[in-house]
């Protein structure tokens, strides 16, 4: 059996019945599997995992049942058939249907003939599939178009307007590249670019970010002796940008409420030089090793972690702060052309109370800023409740923060993560 197709069809099983983390199954799965070809791993299983709706409308076409009586095992074997058929150029269409009746005869036995049947009716009829009628159903038809649970598109199309929303599905789909940060302390951007390019990488520099270098070519970075000594680390340019702006400085007291894994607090001590101090809590105990492993790697030593739940005062820590971080917990409606099965959540209630954590959480940290210090909040949404709501929530009862730079990342607009960042000064005087 291909073992590209196997380790693809194990990391879907992972996101579709444990809930896992696309990235964090795929990774997990391609140590296992050792495929020959992990590109193509990656490319069909976000290939599936982005176009979920759309192909599960495609087999709906082909099938008598219905869908939603189908194993998952099945489900996800045609959609890897589908997804390669129609949309892989590169699959030759007999590999696309032997290897998912090999699948099948593995995985689900006995369903290798329904299998083969789907496939090959969808070969012969694949332009005979309607999509929903736009001027019908507009709701209906952008959720399926670009995959996409039908509330976050209504949703989008309040806050954004139709033109908008179809913007931000379009360009939140589509590998968003690998990106790394290069690490101040032990090396500069065009050393590292010159030693990555000398093992056979293609590198390039960021638009948005100082400290990026955009990998577009190049296998098992993390292997790499360079990534061992902690030269760079992967971060995504959002993330890199948050602390951009926050600019924090050598010598400063910082404090980051809401801090694993440490991708905004690591590279926040790279800029301080590792000078100062970092505090860096979280409420997960677990989730903070992972910081402390980190800043080992890297050679940091400014970074003091504690767990701590971010909705409590910790009194050790008022009014101490030169700047604070509150990267809070969000919908993550920014990122997912790199989680694609955040499109897929039902709307919980656990969505609509995020804006009172999020508030609550911010203004709990605020009570750690000096006098003319830094607040800063940030999210990878684009969920207008989740933030110029919380901000403006926040404002109206603390008089003195105000805003120094407020901006709003869009997938379409700055081809980046949907992000949001808010930076606040405390006023000096007494308010
Ligand atoms: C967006 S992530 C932070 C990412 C991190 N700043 C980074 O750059 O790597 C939000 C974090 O908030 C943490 N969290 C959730 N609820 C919390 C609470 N009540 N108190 C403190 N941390 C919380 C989560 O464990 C998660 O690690």
């Amino acid at each position: 059996m291909d073992a590209n197709r196997k380790t693809a069809y194990y990391a879907l099983m992972d996101v579709e019945t444990k809930s896992s983390y696309s990235n964090l199954a795929l990774n997990h799965q391609i140590i296992l599997g050792k495929p020959s070809s992990p590109s193509f791993v990656r490319g069909l299983v976000y290939g599936v995992l982005e176009n979920k709706i759309l192909l599960d409308h495609i087999i709906e076409h082909f099938i008598t049942s219905d869908i939603d009586k189908l194993k998952t095992s099945d489900l996800v074997i045609l959609r890897m058939g589908i997804y390669q058929l129609g949309y892989m150029n590169s699959v030759p269409e007999y590999a696309a249907v032997n290897e998912s009746v090999v699948l099948a005869k593995k995985f689900c036995k006995g369903r290798e003939g329904f299998i083969n049947g789907v496939l090959r009716s969808y070969i012969r009829n694949r332009h005979a599939v309607p999509m929903p009628d736009r001027s019908e159903d507009q709701i209906k038809y952008l959720s399926i178009k670009y995959s996409c649970l039908e509330w976050i598109v209504e949703m989008w199309i309040d806050q954004y307007g139709v033109e908008t929303t179809e913007q931000i599905l379009k360009y939140s789909q589509g590998n968003p590249g690998l990106c790394i940060r290069v690490n101040t302390l032990k090396t500069g951007k065009e050393d590292l670019m010159r030693r990555l390019t000398e093992k056979g990488f293609e590198v390039k520099e960021s638009q948005i970010c100082d400290s990026a270098l955009l990998v577009t070519k190049g296998n098992r970075l993390l292997e790499d002796s360079l990534y061992k000594s902690g030269l760079f680390s992967v971060q995504d340019e959002s993330s890199m940008k948050t602390v951009e702006m926050m600019d924090p400085k050598p010598g400063e007291m910082v404090v980051d409420v809401c801090a694993a894994p440490g991708g905004k607090t690591l590279a926040a001590a790279e800029r301080m030089s590792n000078r100062g101090q970092i505090i860096a809590t979280d409420i997960y105990l677990r989730k903070l090793t992972l910081i402390n492993k980190e800043a080992d790697r890297l050679g940091v030593s400014i970074v003091k972690t504690w767990p701590w739940d971010a909705t409590k005062v910790d009194s050790e820590l008022l009014e101490k702060a030169d700047r604070v971080l509150a990267d809070v917990p969000c919908s993550g409606l920014g990122v997912i052309r790199r989680k694609p099965e955040i499109k897929y959540k039902k709307r919980l209630n656990e969505f609509d109370s995020l804006p009172i954590k999020q508030l609550e959480i911010l203004k709990v940290a605020s009570k750690y800023v000096k006098r003319g210090g830094i607040l800063q909040y940030s999210t990878c949404t684009i969920n207008k409740q989740e933030n110029e709501e919380v901000i403006k929530e926040f404002l109206k009862k603390n008089k003195s923060f105000s805003i120094v730079e407020e901006r709003q990342f869009m997938p379409h607009i700055d081809r980046t993560d949907g992000f949001y960042v808010c930076k606040m000064v405390r006023s000096d005087s007494l308010i």
